[in-house]
């Protein structure tokens, strides 16, 4: 997902057919020209697209992943049918992937394919100088005097949904978070017209475009297959849906609207003081609905639930508990912008999460005008003009000489006299990407995130039991996201 980065649910099966590619290969085969002209990175081998398939599903696609890395390096290229793809690992190779001008390196290429879900003048249909124009929108509507009031909004919509859980029994985590998600979301981006009316439908529409993001559509957007053809129903429902509050929006509110992000996106000016149209609003509402109440913000929940939860990770989920009850002893059943800002030990382990389980697994550029990588062992590489260059997040932020002990789970690599992220140096954590295209919701997400984790630990505090087994097996298939779900049991006290 650039804004492509919606590619992160599509991109998983991209990803996992590269690197079945990337396995097969035997040998790196290194160029043999010398220093002083840099060679194009290793090339893998070709191998046919299912061989790998058996494997991948035995060790598990990041250990595939990783194993593709550790034989070949912080640099090498795959091929993907006719499209050759650079892999760069590590922070060393990836400056220019996140500060390159777009002129250079660019999101465009590799991002078409999203046209059809994020639809007409918004993201990939517009050109280089009207994009940034629209993110500014997002990060303004981002700002924190507004994210002040969606943290009343949140929090009203997490204590109604809890409510609502009553004292004791068993939910399927991942479901229920990810229905919250998009209430919240809701509540914030479109204010009461659509949550009050068409929160269901929109709800499904918004799945439907998310569903429609498949391999496939990478290579071929509009190929008449089932899910596109529900994603372009859904899209075009959703248009509607939205114009008529566009509309409904400006005709009740002439001067000043609620506080809300459609507000902020129908007040927005571009830098020659022109007005953002409704197909452009419509447009922004898509993009930011996918971003904040789909696929990154659930899951990141859902994970943190399934880390926190686990039993070898009890000391966390204390530390946690504990900040809560300072909190609660601080400023009583008061949760705002400011309370939520101290909650330092839930935000690392949400950051830890996310470290650990990206929901934007692979990001993407274009190359397009060659450029060079040096790698920590001093091997200087040339990447092609026209060449694909992917940057895998899932193996990014896990690196050993980047992160002590980088598969455990450990929130406090980023506390006080460690800041394990910053001692790295830049781009040593990007699972909300960096530089030029970094993420602008990010302040949002965490907001969402520690708004609903802040509740369940409140809750949890009356007592939360967890069937672990089911948490190991979720934790163990990063992929199964739809299909494996751990279970809360609350029970009252004792
Ligand atoms: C846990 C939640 C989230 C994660 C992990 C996440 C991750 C990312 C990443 C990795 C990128 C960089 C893409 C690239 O370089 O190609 C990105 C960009 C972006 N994100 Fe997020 N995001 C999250 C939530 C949100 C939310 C809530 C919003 C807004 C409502 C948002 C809006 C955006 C936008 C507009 C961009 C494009 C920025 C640009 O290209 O200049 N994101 N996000």
């Amino acid at each position: 997902m650039e804004l492509a980065t919606v590619l992160w649910v599509a991109c998983v099966p991209i990803f996992l057919a590269i690197v079945s590619t990337m396995m097969a290969r035997r040998r790196p085969m290194l160029s043999q020209t010398t220093k002083l002209s840099p060679s194009p990175p290793p090339m893998a081998a070709e191998a046919p697209l299912l061989g790998i398939l058996p494997v991948l599903l035995a060790k598990g696609p990041l250990q595939v992943i990783r194993d593709a890395h550790t034989e070949m390096g912080s640099v090498f290229t795959v091929r993907l049918l006719h499209r050759k793809v650079t892999f760069l690992v590590g922070p060393d190779v990836s400056s220019h992937f996140y500060q390159g001008l777009d002129l250079e390196i660019s999101q465009d290429e590799v991002s078409q394919f999203t046209i059809p879900t994020f639809g007409p003048g918004v993201a990939f249909d517009v050109d280089f100088a009207t994009r940034p124009e629209q993110f500014r929108f997002f990060g303004d509507a981002m700002k924190p005097a507004k994210l002040r009031t969606y943290a009343g909004l949140m929090v009203r919509e997490v204590e109604e949904y809890f409510a609502r859980w009553g004292q004791s029994g068993t939910v399927d985590l991942k479901q229920e978070l990810e229905h919250l998600v998009t209430l919240v979301a809701s509540r914030c981006l479109f204010g009461e017209e659509v949550r009050a009316k068409m929160l269901g439908e929109v709800a499904t529409h918004l799945r439907e475009l998310n569903d429609g993001m498949r391999l496939v559509t990478i290579l071929f957007p509009h190929l008449p297959i089932p899910a596109h053809r529900r994603r372009d129903r859904a899209r075009a429902r959703l248009g509607e849906i939205f114009s008529g509050v566009v509309s409904s929006r400006k005709a009740s509110y002439p001067d000043c609207g609620p506080d809300d992000m459609l507000q902020c996106l129908i007040d927005s000016r571009y830098k020659d003081g022109r007005a953002t149209t409704e197909t452009e609003v419509v447009g922004m509402l898509v993009v930011s609905a996918l971003f904040a109440g789909q696929h990154t913000s659930s899951s990141t929940s859902t994970w943190t639930g399934a880390r926190l939860l686990a039993r070898a990770n009890s000391e966390h989920l204390r530390a946690a508990v504990r900040e809560q009850e300072r909190v609660v002893a601080r400023h009583g059943d008061r949760v705002d912008y400011e309370v939520l800002q101290e909650m330092d030990t839930l935000h690392r382990c949400v950051k830890e999460v996310l470290r650990l389980h990206p929901p934007a697994m692979l990001l993407l550029r274009h190359a397009r005008r060659s450029f060079t990588v040096r790698t920590r062992e001093d091997d200087e590489y040339e990447v092609p003009e026209g060449r694909t260059v992917a940057s895998p997040l899932v193996l990014h932020n896990r690196l050993l000489y980047v992160y002590m002990d980088p598969e455990r789970y450990e929130p406090d690599r980023f506390g006080p006299g460690r800041g394990e992220d910053v001692a790295g140096g830049a781009f040593s954590y990007t699972a909300f990407g960096g530089g030029r295209h970094a993420c602008v919701g990010e302040a949002f997400a965490y907001m969402q995130i520690k708004v609903i984790w802040t509740a369940l630990l409140n809750i949890s505090r009356l007592r939360v039991s967890v069937d672990c087994s089911a948490v190991r097996s979720y934790a163990a298939c990063r992929f199964a996201l739809g299909r494996i779900v751990p279970h809360f049991g609350l029970s009252k006290p004792h």
